[in-house]
């Protein structure tokens, strides 16, 4: 393992992708995933006991950039650029911010599995496994939610980070976030799980099926060994469509598109199969391409199946015995309008944490997604509740 104690803490260096090699990861399956690489960046600077680091979880399809940063004087202009482009949680991470990384040591990692830097399918594969070294593809294993974290506990521990002050995720980063809280009940003081619950549900299982087949009924998806030709991107465009309304709800989607047709298209056409798209298809259409452009199929078939599996409880007894090792102060947050992870899941987990937890609420109109969109209102329920104090 790299031994990166106190990275970060010397030169003041946001937002730049690092790596950390931390060895065999050992899998809930038994399956022993070696040479795994994490790939994480940071913000702020480590205090010298290491009180004030901050992980932030992202979630499906996510990546380490959560907020814009700045690289050392002196580097390279495109990474210069890239530091500095604009994050996914910007206006809840950074200087000033709620997690203010002016205070705040501040980790983002990307899962195992992913395909923003972290050990996934499209990886060589090391020599033991394939002497020629071509990516892992189908040959990659499930990465449970808790195989995710104890990767980046690895992380934690070649940091120098004992435990952390928060642990903050939303959807997919949410179920790590509180996967973190009742692995390592004594390295989280403080944990924050927004628009996710403690186990996927049966309706969330389905919509992850239907991406998958999705995906794997490509033609080009070939089993998952696709990389020396053309990309399944047919099917995880359709994946992402289906995923896409799920994470929207009805009413905005009424309000934003309506029946309109798209621009000048022609909605009704007599030539069957020849008529132009409503807005929302074009909508959807547009999402989809913009996933195909920036994710790997198989990348997404791998976090998917970690989202499949997350479930707290599991080996651990009833939830409240699952979740009664934890010690820290908590977060509960839901999306008034989400449709697929209801505000009542999130009702469930706060009644189930020991002592007198309660779910609070993001407004949004746009449903699950809220939680990304409405990153203030998610830094105010922060510093009203778990950064409330120092
Ligand atoms: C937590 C994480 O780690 S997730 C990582 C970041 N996540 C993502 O990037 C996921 C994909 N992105 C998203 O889901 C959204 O962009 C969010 C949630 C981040 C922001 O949501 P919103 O601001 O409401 O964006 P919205 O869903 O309206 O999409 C806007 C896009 O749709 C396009 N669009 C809007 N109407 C139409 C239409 N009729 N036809 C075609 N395209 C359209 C816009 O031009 C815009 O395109 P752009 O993103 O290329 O600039
Ligand atoms: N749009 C987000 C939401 C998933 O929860 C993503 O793609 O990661």
């Amino acid at each position: 393992m790299t031994v990166l104690r106190g990275a970060g803490a010397d030169v003041r260096e946001d937002g730049v992708p690092r790596h950390a090699e931390i060895g065999t990861l050992e899998l809930e399956s038994g399956f022993r995933l070696p040479e795994v690489r994490l790939a994480y960046e940071t913000w702020g600077v480590l205090a010298p006991d290491g009180s004030n680091a901050v992980l932030v979880e992202h979630a499906l399809t996510g990546d380490t950039h959560v907020a814009a940063g700045r690289a050392r004087p002196g580097a390279p202009e495109a990474q210069r650029r890239a530091a500095e482009s604009g994050g996914w949680w910007d206006g809840l991470v950074g200087p000033g911010a709620a997690i203010d990384t002016d205070r705040y040591f501040v980790v983002c990692a990307n899962i195992v599995g992913g395909c923003y830097g972290s050990t996934g399918p499209s990886t060589p594969a090391p020599a033991e496994v394939d002497p020629e070294r071509r990516p892992w593809g189908s040959r990659f294993p499930l990465v449970t939610v808790r195989d995710s974290v104890h990767a980046e506990a690895a992380l934690a521990d070649a940091l120098g980070i004992d435990a952390w002050r928060l642990v903050i995720g939303g959807s997919m980063g949410g179920a790590r976030a509180l996967e973190w809280a009742v692995t390592y009940p004594e390295r989280v003081r403080a944990c924050a799980v927004v628009a996710a619950c403690a186990q996927s549900s049966a309706e969330q299982l389905a919509w992850g099926q239907a991406q998958n087949l999705a995906i794997r009924q490509d033609p080009d998806f070939r089993g998952g060994d696709y990389y020396d030709g053309p990309f399944p991107v047919t099917g995880l465009g359709l994946a992402r469509r289906i995923a896409h309304i799920t994470y929207r709800s009805a009413d905005e989607l009424h309000h934003r598109f309506g029946r309109t047709p798209q621009a000048e298209e022609q909605v009704i056409d007599t030539h069957p199969g020849g008529r132009g798209r409503y807005q929302v298809e074009s909508y959807l259409d547009h999402q989809a391409s913009k996933l195909a452009g920036r994710f790997d199929a198989n990348s997404y078939l791998a976090v998917n199946e970690t989202l499949m599996s997350h479930d707290v409880c599991r080996g651990r007894g009833t939830l409240e015995e699952a979740l009664s090792v934890t010690s820290c102060e908590w977060l509960v947050a839901a999306v008034d309008s989400d449709r697929l992870y209801l505000p009542r899941e999130s009702d469930v987990l706060a009644a189930a944490l020991p002592g007198d937890v309660r779910r609070h609420t993001l407004t949004s109109p746009s449903g699950h997604d809220g939680f990304l969109i409405e990153a203030p209102q998610v830094g105010k329920l922060l510093v009203e509740t778990v950064l409330a104090r120092p």
